[in-house]
This record gives C-alpha cells, structure tokens and sequence, in this order.
C-alpha cells in the first residue's frame, strides 16, 4: 500500500461530495445535509470521545476510546472536504508548529 490512509479516505471524501447518492453513501448524506448537521457530528463525537477518554481504565474502555477517537477524526475530515479543506493543511499547520518549537533541542537540553 503506498498511499496513506488519510490520503485514500480523502479521495473517497471528495468523490463522496460531488458524485454520490445520499440514499447509499452516509458521508453524502452528511453534505445533503449541510455543515450544521455536520458540526453537530463533530460536537457528538467530541462529547463521547471526552466520555470514552474519563473511563478509559481497562482493555475494553481502551478499545471504545479509540473507535471514538477515529469518529472525531473522521468527522472532522467531513467538516474539512465541507469547506473544501483537507488533512493536508493541519499536518502542514502541525509541521509549522514543530518546527517553530524546536523540540528536538529543548528536549535533549533537559
Ligand atoms: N470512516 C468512516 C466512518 N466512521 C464512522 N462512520 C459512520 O458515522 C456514523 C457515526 O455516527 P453515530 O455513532 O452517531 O451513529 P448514528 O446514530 O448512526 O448516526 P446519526 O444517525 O446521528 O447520523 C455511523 O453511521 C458510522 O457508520 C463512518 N462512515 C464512513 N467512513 C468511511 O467513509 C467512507 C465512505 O462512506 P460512505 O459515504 O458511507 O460510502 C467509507 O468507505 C469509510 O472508509
């Protein structure tokens, strides 16, 4: 596999925008919908994940943190193809940030 997931997922978002049947496809339903349903998503899943995370003391709890954890994420990347945003721009918002910080020296100063 020499795509990356995120990269893979984005194309089927996209796709998913332009030329799906909202009856078959749930992200094309989400855009018929339009961003407030979408947002309110992103709020849900930010809400159960912050649950999952205040419970998350075994195996079991561990595994649903992280299912809502990828739910957050998934959308979010919604919201982004929404207004025609990607992942692309927050890793490059992310990156900018790391390389401003200059972990690597601060970190094998301590
Ligand atoms: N990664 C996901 C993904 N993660 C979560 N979900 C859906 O997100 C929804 C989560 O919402 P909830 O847990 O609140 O469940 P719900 O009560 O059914 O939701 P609502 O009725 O409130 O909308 C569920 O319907 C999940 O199926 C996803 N749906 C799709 N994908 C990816 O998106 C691609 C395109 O999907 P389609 O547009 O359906 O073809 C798929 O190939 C997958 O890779």
């Amino acid at each position: 596999m020499n795509d990356s997931v995120l990269e893979q997922l984005d194309r089927v978002l996209a796709a998913r925008k332009t030329a799906a049947d909202p009856e078959a496809s749930y992200v094309a339903s989400l855009h018929a919908k339009g961003l407030n349903k979408i947002l309110e998503k992103v709020g849900e899943e930010a809400t159960e994940t912050i649950l999952a995370a205040k419970d998350a003391s075994d195996e079991t709890s561990r595994a649903e943190l992280i299912g809502e954890t990828a739910d957050l994420w998934f959308h979010s990347l919604v919201m982004l193809s929404h207004l025609n945003l990607s992942y692309r721009e927050v890793l490059q918002e992310l990156e900018r940030r790391f390389d401003l910080s200059g972990h690597d020296e601060k970190a094998s100063r301590q």
